[in-house]
């Protein structure tokens, strides 16, 4: 059965992009079928991130829309065989309920495992769109004290209005040596502060930055660091126990 998972934050550049590439691609290295779909309508940036900006034509606000099929509009991944890409408009869409339903069922029709929406940072107004077709959602935040409360937000938010009950975090750009000199939020103040289950923590990657520019898949290119926390959530995901990663 299908699994629709969106990533949201409340700050934006927390790294919702990097996990929705890295997860993605992990979760395809492992055999799954899945669709990630950018959500940040005229900020759109995960084809980038994916090396696949020369393939893109469509957006999902053409499928949703009815202008084209699913199967006519997504991208396959020059890497990952089974990881395809549906991008965002470049203007704000007008966007309906019905019709992202329709492209939930496409996508399930199309033998998808997984649909991870890229969404956009806090709770713009096309959040009530990608929310309606998620059954489970990822926030993802810094570990500082202002990004964490945002995450709080977002997440009572989406909660509350969208009805996603299952909501985990993912601390992002974990630095054990400031945490350890008190100079950054520690991960248990994070988790009380967010009052959410933690689905992960990824640390601090310089490699990712590269990565994204160049448009390489931090999973093909290296097995530690930020690449294994990518996998290690995707196993999570996939309903695996796997243990924190020490970093
Ligand atoms: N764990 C990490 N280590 C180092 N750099 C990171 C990490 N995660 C993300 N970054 C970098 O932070 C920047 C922002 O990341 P990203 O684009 O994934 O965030 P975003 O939440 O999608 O942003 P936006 O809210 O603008 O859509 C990028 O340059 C990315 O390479």
């Amino acid at each position: 059965m299908l699994k629709v998972i969106l990533v949201a934050s409340g700050k934006g550049g927390t790294g919702k992009t990097s996990l929705t590439a890295g997860v993605g691609a992990a979760l395809a290295a492992n055999g799954h079928r899945v669709l990630v779909i950018d959500g940040d309508c005229g900020l759109r940036n995960l084809d980038i991130v994916l090396g696949m900006s020369d393939r893109v034509v469509y957006s999902f606000a053409d499928v949703a829309g009815g202008m084209v099929q699913l199967a006519d509009a997504m991208a396959r991944h020059p890497v990952y065989e089974t990881l395809y890409l549906l991008t965002a408009p470049v203007r704000l869409p007008a966007l309906s309920e019905r019709g992202m339903d329709q492209l939930a069922k496409q996508a399930e029709q199309a033998g998808f495992d997984y649909l991870i929406i890229d969404g956009p940072a806090g709770l713009p107004a096309e959040m009530s769109f990608l929310a309606h077709i998620a059954t489970q959602a990822i926030i993802v935040t810094a570990t500082d004290r202002a990004c964490v409360r945002g995450a709080e937000r977002c997440a009572r938010t989406i909660e509350q209005e969208y009805c996603i009950q299952r909501i985990r975090m993912v601390l992002n750009r974990v630095r054990p040596r400031l945490i350890s000199r008190g100079r950054s939020g520690n991960i248990d103040d994070a988790m009380d502060e967010a009052g959410l289950p933690l689905l992960g923590i990824v640390p601090e990657d310089e490699d990712l930055i590269a990565c994204g520019n160049s448009g390489t898949s931090i999973i093909a290119a290296k097995k530690h660091g930020a690449a294994r926390a990518y996998q290690n959530i995707a196993r999570r995901l996939d309903g695996e126990r796997v243990p924190l990663m020490k970093i």
